[in-house]
């Protein structure tokens, strides 16, 4: 029997994700700083980033098994996090339409003791977007809390053209390598 599982994230799609896993969890949402953190590449950003999420939380939790996690959108090594604007979403999009991009979610669990994350990466190609659909598109909520500026798992799904990789690590969390971990712990 695990110990009592905390989730690190204020993600309503990771409560959702790890839900499918089990729903013997309560969220505490890490006061981790993200800005200023810098990696050679976005995997090892990513990872950083959900270590220091997840190790947060667990340094104020001892005996929980604390599970944190980070998403991010690479383009050709460029970094995309959440749009600040209205006009971040739209360069965000433009740089997304018609090509082929990658998204990272770095996973890292600890008890206090052990510590153990990961990185999936899945590979997204769009079909051409037009200025009419990211126009439409930004003017509604879906962008602004979403790495890419976009949910794959909302509208963007019209733009889909390829997939290659687990698709529940571009909604943040890929739930089966998290349950293969979690079930270690
Ligand atoms: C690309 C993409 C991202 N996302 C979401 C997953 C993440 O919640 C978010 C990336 O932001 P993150 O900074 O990884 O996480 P968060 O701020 O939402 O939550 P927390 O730090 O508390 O864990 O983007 C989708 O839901 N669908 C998508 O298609």
């Amino acid at each position: 029997m695990m110990k009592n599982l905390i989730l690190a994230s204020g993600s309503p799609r990771r409560k959702e994700l790890l839900s499918l896993y089990t729903t013997d969890f309560t969220i505490c949402v890490s006061d981790f700083d993200e800005s200023g953190v810098t990696a050679p590449t976005p995997a090892q950003l990513v990872e950083k980033l959900a270590r220091g999420k997840c190790l947060a939380v667990a340094k104020d939790h001892p005996g929980a098994v604390v599970l944190g996690c980070d998403t991010v959108v690479d383009v050709g090594g460029e970094v995309f996090g959440k749009p600040h604007s209205v006009e971040d979403a739209k360069r965000m999009l433009r740089a997304l339409s018609g090509a082929a991009h990658e998204v990272h979610t770095g996973v890292c669990v600890s008890d206090g003791v052990r510590t153990e994350s990961f990185v999936d990466s899945c590979r997204v190609t769009f079909f051409p977007i037009s200025e009419g659909e990211i126009d439409a598109y930004t003017a509604t909520k879906e962008p602004y809390d979403k790495a890419g500026a976009y949910a794959i798992q909302g509208r963007a799904a019209l733009w889909l053209d390829r997939l290659e990789g687990d698709y529940y690590t571009i909604m943040g969390l890929p739930v089966s390598r998290t349950a293969r971990l979690l079930s270690r712990f």
